[in-house]
């Protein structure tokens, strides 16, 4: 179980180029079986979770080559439907391939999703959705068992815009008859990246990025190049380590109106942010303001995976900050482990109140999940004395050599 070893109380300062999004070239990579083609995509991270999907691909049938942030797939061969349950396990996004096998092969077999533990994660609009184009899902003893001649064009209500569902339904409708409505659809940029990434092979996709989504099945796609969206929360959370640092960052490399809701509450802390064209530039304050409130929502509100991050920042503030996780039931797990630092943390259901403390000191701290882990390095980094992260292999499911970027900006942190 690999560790991380952080002397805290240097600055992060520097510069530093940011990635593409996990959450953009997971769905992606699953998008890549629907055209039977050869599909090219660059900006591709080194994650844990990229790495699980090329063994899916490779699963299938599909040849997958990966050089340099480059990934070609090419799913002309695709000779398999049943995707490994052990790497289903693994990773919550193996559940995309629901939408992208039904258009594909017209057939599917998967166990339940695994990924981090943060909370009950149902896929009941997922299925729901499909069944309504048409799809037969047999559940048994966990795994799914999928099957559609031809799904059809309709009209969805999501009771929830989340993003995986408003995927698979986007996916599955690329070859149904007629066109499909998804209503009250996730809106997050990773959307639209797959809607562009849809679109240049040929899909007819609108709407991505606003509450309704049009899909009008077609016939026949294409060949595929597509560039991967900078990854906005790996984005925030450098922009954080820089603030609980009281140092001084640019970020290269990013699209900054999707950052929004992270900034207002970066400059609500105090910090200056300034912004460029693909750039932006985060001078943190002498003192840590309190951020009165940090309520997680649906994009375009404050992003549920910067939750952990932003608390870390807040147990150093100059007051109290309440933060309410609307998202996911159970995404507070850093919060002890932040308590073992020193902070001044209460837990109340989805509640967390947050009251400032002078100074974190260094702790033998585990990550329990992505963000929660990330959160314990950033505290990490400000705290007195060393501390240890453990079990950081859910920081790599997110985090491109985390430790090896914090290193050129300035932290002393080695992994082990
Ligand atoms: C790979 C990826 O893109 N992961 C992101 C995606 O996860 P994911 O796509 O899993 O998140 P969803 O938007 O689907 O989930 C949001 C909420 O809806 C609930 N729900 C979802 C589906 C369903 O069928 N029934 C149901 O009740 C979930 O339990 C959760 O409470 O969006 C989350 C919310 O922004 C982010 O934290 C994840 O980083
Ligand atoms: C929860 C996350 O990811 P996933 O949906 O892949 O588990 C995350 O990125 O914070």
């Amino acid at each position: 179980m690999s560790k991380l070893i952080i002397d805290g109380g240097n600055r992060i300062g520097g510069e530093v180029r940011v990635g593409g999004a996990k959450n953009s070239v997971l769905p992606i990579l699953a998008a890549t079986v629907l055209n039977g083609g050869i599909n090219v995509v660059h900006d591709i991270p080194k994650l844990l979770d990229v790495d699980i999907m090329e063994k899916i691909l490779t699963s299938l049938g599909c040849s997958v080559k990966r050089e340099n942030g480059t990934i070609v797939v090419n799913s002309k061969e695709l000779t398999n439907y049943e995707i490994p349950e052990e790497l289903v396990r693994e990773m919550r996004s193996s559940i995309i391939f629901l939408g992208a096998m039904l258009s594909r092969c017209g057939k599917v077999k998967i166990s339940y999703p695994g990924g981090c533990e943060i909370g009950p994660r149902p896929i009941d609009l997922h299925l729901k959705s499909l069944r309504e184009m048409g799809a037969k899902i047999e559940e048994r003893h966990g795994f799914l068992t999928c099957e559609a001649t031809k799904l059809r064009g309709s009209d969805i209500q999501l009771d929830f815009p989340s993003v995986g569902a408003t995927e698979n339904i986007m996916l599955a409708a690329i070859f149904a008859k007629g066109t499909t409505v998804i209503r009250n659809a996730a809106r997050e940029p990773e959307i639209i990246d797959l809607e562009n990434f849809l679109n240049a092979m040929g899909a007819k996709v609108s709407g991505a990025g606003t509450a309704t989504i049009r899909i009008e099945g077609v016939e026949k796609l294409y060949d595929v190049e597509h560039n991967i969206i900078p990854d906005r929360i790996v984005a925030g959370t450098y922009l954080i380590a820089t603030a609980i640092t009281k140092g001084e960052i640019v970020l290269k490399n990013v699209i900054h109106e999707h950052l929004q809701s992270t900034l207002y509450k970066l400059r609500e802390s105090g910090c200056i942010v300034q912004i460029y064209n693909h750039s932006l530039k985060l001078i943190a304050p002498k003192e840590i303001k309190a951020v009165e409130s940090i309520r997680t929502l649906p994009y375009p509100g404050y992003p549920t995976d910067m939750q952990a991050q932003m608390m870390s920042l807040m147990t150093l503030s100059d007051g109290i900050t309440i933060v309410t996780e609307n998202i996911f039931e159970n995404r507070y797990k850093h919060a002890n482990e932040l308590v073992r630092m020193g902070a001044n943390i209460k837990v109340d259901g989805r509640i967390a109140i947050v009251k400032g403390v002078a100074k974190l000191s260094g702790a033998t701290v585990v990550a329990q999940d992505l963000r929660g882990g990330a959160a314990l390095i950033v505290a990490g980094l400000a705290a007195e004395g060393t501390t240890i992260v453990e079990n950081i292999k859910h920081v790599e499911r997110g985090y491109e050599n985390i430790h090896e970027v914090l290193g050129t900006l300035g932290a002393r942190i080695r992994k082990q």
